[in-house]
């Protein structure tokens, strides 16, 4: 027998396993990797964090990526030698942790790779006539790059399955944090305030599973971001949003912004950086004539927006004067005063808290969310949350990869 299944086969019957969760996100800000202790599997799931990190990307990575993010034309040899230079990357970066924390890759079982999307094409987006009603995904960063070259056996490719058995792709949420996070003592939503913002519906643990799904709400960080970039070469990002809370929403580009169709499509629903895209923004401020608009008023506008569309969202989950659920925060917007404050807003009488308090750190949790699919490719079931109804298929996701 292949000594790498002998190996599967024996972690995968074995009490717990040491996963290390690696998640390279549409704000391409680094490479979140963590560190997981998983111990059982499906509803049994226990998480132990051991370490975590986000080991930041330099320009020429961000340069690099850029070359083919989100945009519809690119050159395919640029695509087809990013994809084995992001796994080698991924795994100098990943064995750089190990080595900062002291784990020799012998101990470690499993690496669970997200790998980074390049282009995300839900049905309702593209606009390809040849493949009307398909949805696909794109995520570089090869996974047999990073088995080799870590040594570890590697999971990666999780949004394929997704999509073969009738998903979007994404949200990929709903199955990590409904393992991880479900509750008996209370409904909740897991809002995650990345690039793009999404969240998961979580009933009561005990209650239907089948109302438990994940969905995009809209843009998080990314217009921000691009907004920052374009008028303030050098930023990354606005630091504790300290610009947004100096400006003034505009209501005609806010108003322009959400006349978009994506707001009152039916949940849930996928989107990325295609749409939610500088063009989108100088569209909208052609046709509000904001174009001069100064960026503190810009950047409080855009933070309107984020909030507008997860509350609307919400809007769509919980009925009119029905208590909502308590809402708990991840992604790097958790560390942004102004979406925060605006969400307070667009939500009244929500109770918010960080993830953290559930013993997920927010920076942490989508890298986490990965190690537990791998968890259940290798000991797990498919997940089931109910015949496919809110289109999340009863599946285990990702593609194995070993050394040698
Ligand atoms: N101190 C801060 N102040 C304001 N914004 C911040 C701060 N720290 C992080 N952010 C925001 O969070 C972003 C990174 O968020 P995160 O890492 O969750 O995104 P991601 O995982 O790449 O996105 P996605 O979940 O869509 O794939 C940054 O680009 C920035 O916009
Ligand atoms: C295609 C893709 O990479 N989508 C990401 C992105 O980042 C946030 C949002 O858009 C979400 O749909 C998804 O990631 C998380 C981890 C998910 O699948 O749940």
């Amino acid at each position: 027998m292949n000594a790498a299944i002998a190996r599967l086969h024996e972690m995968a019957q074995r009490p717990s396993r040491r996963i290390v969760g690696l998640m390279s996100g549409t704000s391409l800000d680094g490479l979140d990797v963590a560190l997981c202790r998983l111990t059982g599997h499906g509803a049994a799931t226990q998480l132990a964090l051991e370490h975590f990190a986000t080991v930041p990307y330099d320009d020429d990575v961000r340069r690099r990526i850029r070359q083919v993010f989100a945009r519809g034309q690119v050159s395919l040899e640029y695509l087809t030698l990013l994809n084995p230079w992001l796994g080698r990357l991924h795994a100098r970066q990943l064995l750089n942790c190990l080595r900062t924390w002291q784990v020799a890759p012998a101990d470690v079982d499993l690496v669970a790779s997200h790998g980074q999307t390049v282009y995300h094409a839900p049905a309702h987006q593209h606009q390809q006539a040849d493949f009307a009603g398909l949805s696909a995904t794109l995520q570089l960063g090869d996974g047999d790059h990073l088995a080799q070259g870590t040594g570890i056996i590697t999971v990666s490719d999780f949004r394929q399955k997704h999509l073969a058995a009738g998903g979007e792709g994404a949200p990929l949420a709903t199955y990590g944090d409904y393992l991880l996070l479900s509750s008996s003592a209370e409904e909740r939503l897991l809002l995650n305030l990345g690039g793009m913002a999404n969240f998961t519906y979580l009933p009561r643990a005990g209650a239907d599973a089948r109302a438990a799904f994940s969905t995009d709400t809209g843009p998080g960080n990314t217009l921000l971001d691009a907004a920052v970039r374009a008028h303030r070469p050098g930023l990354a990002y606005d630091e504790d949003g300290r610009l947004a809370r100096a400006g003034r929403a505009h209501p005609g580009l806010l108003g322009a912004l959400l006349d978009h169709p994506f707001f009152t499509a039916p949940l849930p629903k996928t989107t990325g950086p295609e749409l939610f895209s500088p063009a989108y923004l100088a569209a909208a401020q052609a046709q509000s004539g904001t174009a001069a608009l100064g960026l503190e008023d810009l950047l409080a506008t855009l933070v309107e927006l984020s909030a507008a569309g997860v509350a609307r969202a919400v809007r769509q989950v919980v009925a009119p004067g029905a208590p909502l659920p308590a809402v708990y925060t991840s992604g790097g917007g958790v560390h942004n005063p102004a979406l925060l404050g605006a969400l307070g807003r667009h939500l009244p009488g929500a109770a918010f808290a960080s993830t953290a308090v559930l013993g997920v750190p927010p920076d942490a949790k989508e890298a986490i969310l990965f190690a537990v699919l791998a968890n259940e490719a290798v000991a797990g079931q498919p997940v089931e949350l109910g015949a496919g109804r809110q289109r999340v298929p009863a599946v285990t996701m990702g593609k194995i990869s070993w050394p040698g």
